[in-house]
């Protein structure tokens, strides 16, 4: 089992071990007081709303002997040893990284407002597709690939983290696709870890409730590419902010890649989006070739080619590499076909903003060759305001629209479509449902094959949330009962 002595935690702080005789050997450190026990270490840290050193009364009462506080605080305490040090965070990955486990051998971090997510997904697929064993960190889950654990936080605390990526490494994975958000990129959460690889998507308006301005959200997720750990850094060409990001990855190697700008390493030629998926011309630094990549949303090119990028220098057999992006899985709920043949291309989607659904709507618009058909609601108990814009959207962008229910809650689905059609105009070609199930059917039922059908709102939820019960409701299911009756 892993532990850490008295001695060699003060070796690493930097004090002589003489300096104490204490004898006490901790088998795990702690950040949060609640769980502070005998055998920790307990790390006062600096916080947003509070600082780990606000709770020493309660990490004391819980028996902890011993705790880490940045030095210059007056706090003095008979009742426990406090061990000063300039910066306890790096003395918590000090302690990690020499006692209590090992990293991952790569691990790649994402940043980026748009595409994180999905980019971790693909490059966690991509590393299967050359036989390296792979997990995620990030909103799609936590753990390996094959047995996610639901993420609480896009990038969770820091000891967390770690604890995470060294139970991963234990069994086995070998490769870690981490999204990096900008929050733990700026408050440290991500600190010591050991990226190898960096990649941006892009950049646009987004948190500056937290961050203040532009700069200073995009001076977070420039911070990724200062890791003295990184090696590889990729960046989006398409994107303005690329060259800011690219300003901070001295000393390191600098790919780029572009849905269509041939000064990029990695771009594609002669784009055709099919009903299934996208067909293009790959270039890369070894040549080009023809892809079929089975991911709706010209979007999804851009995030197959950054998680491209970012395994090339990992990837021994390039070929190998390319021909993973034929295979590549979308995420469930996100652009999520549900395929039949002799049928209507149907979608599910989480799209639940008017700008979601806009975007959903006309990436989808570029694969359909007949109409594009919405179904979609507007949630209860949350932002009335947004309702009206959400039906404007569904109307600008698709051929018909049914509107209909998603998670009520305990509001009236009357009270929601009213506000819903309140700009609505009579010509406009929509129908009202209240009953998803029946929508949906209605939906794909008054499809062509030619048509496309999006189910927007609800992703992969697996429940309509109806008074305050949840009932089994699955959009893929449901579009899967209708396209069977479509079929026969
Ligand atoms: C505003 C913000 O970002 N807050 C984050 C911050 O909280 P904080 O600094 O206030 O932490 P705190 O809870 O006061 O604790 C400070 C220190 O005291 C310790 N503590 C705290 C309480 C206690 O009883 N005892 C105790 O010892 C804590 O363990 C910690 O070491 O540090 C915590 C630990 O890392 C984060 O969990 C927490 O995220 C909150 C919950 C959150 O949800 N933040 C959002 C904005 C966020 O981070 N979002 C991004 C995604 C953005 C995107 O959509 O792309 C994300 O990465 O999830």
């Amino acid at each position: 089992m892993a532990q850490l002595t008295h001695i060699q935690l003060l070796n690493l702080a930097g004090y002589s071990s003489g300096s104490s005789s204490h004898s006490a050997i901790y088998t795990h450190v702690e950040t949060d007081s609640r769980k502070a026990d005998p055998q920790c270490v307990f790390f006062a840290l600096p916080g947003v709303a509070t600082n780990g050193w606000d709770y020493l009364d309660s990490v004391i009462s819980l028996g902890c002997k011993v705790a880490v506080v940045p030095t210059g605080l007056c706090l003095k305490r008979d009742d426990i040893e406090l061990i000063s040090v300039d910066n306890p965070t790096e003395l918590l990955v000090a302690c990690l990284h020499s006692y209590f486990g090992h990293m991952p051998k790569h691990i790649v971090a994402v940043t980026g407002t748009n595409g994180k997510s999905s980019i971790c997904y693909y490059i966690a697929q991509l590393a299967q597709f050359i036989g390296l064993n792979s997990g995620l960190v990030g909103t799609f889950g936590i753990g390996p690939l094959n047995d996610l654990s639901e993420a609480k936080q896009t990038t969770p605390d820091i000891l967390s983290l770690h604890l995470t990526l060294m139970a991963m490494a234990g069994s086995g994975v070998g490769l870690v696709a981490f999204e990096a958000s900008s929050h733990a990129l700026d408050q440290g959460r991500v600190d010591g870890v050991p990226f190898q690889t960096a990649v941006f998507s892009n950049l646009s308006r987004d948190h500056l409730d937290y961050h203040g301005d532009m700069t200073a959200y995009a001076s977070a997720k420039r911070r990724l590419f200062a890791f003295k750990s990184v090696s590889n850094s990729v960046f989006c060409l398409d994107d303005s902010y690329a060259h800011f990001m690219a300003e901070a990855a001295e000393g390191s190697n600098c790919h780029y890649y572009s849905e269509q700008n041939s000064r990029a390493d990695f771009y594609v030629k002669n784009l055709i989006l099919e009903p299934t998926g996208c067909r293009f011309i790959l270039c890369h630094p070894e040549g080009e070739g023809v892809v079929f990549l089975p991911l709706l949303g010209r979007f999804n090119v851009q995030n197959a080619l950054a998680a491209l990028a970012s395994m090339w220098s990992i990837a021994d057999d390039k070929s190998a590499l390319v021909r993973g992006l034929s295979a590549l899985r979308g995420a469930p709920g996100r652009m999520d076909k549900v395929q039949e043949l002799n049928a209507p291309l149907i979608v599910v989607d989480f799209a639940h903003t008017s700008e979601a659904l806009k975007v959903a709507l006309q990436a989808l618009k570029e694969h359909c060759s007949g109409r594009l058909i919405c179904v979609f609601g507007c949630g209860g108990d949350r932002d009335r305001g947004k309702r009206p814009l959400m039906m404007a959207a569904a109307l600008q962008n698709a051929d018909y629209v049914w509107l209909t229910s998603d998670n009520p809650r305990t509001e009236s689905i009357e009270q929601i479509f009213l506000d819903a059609l309140a700009q609505t105009h009579d010509d406009e070609l929509f129908s009202v449902e209240p009953d998803r199930r029946v929508a949906i059917a209605n939906a794909i039922l008054s499809a062509t094959p030619n048509d496309v059908v999006l189910i927007a709102g609800k992703g992969h939820e697996s429940y309509q949330d109806i008074q305050g019960i949840k009932h089994h409701f699955d959009d893929k299911e449901e579009a899967l009962k209708a396209v069977k009756s479509y079929v026969n």
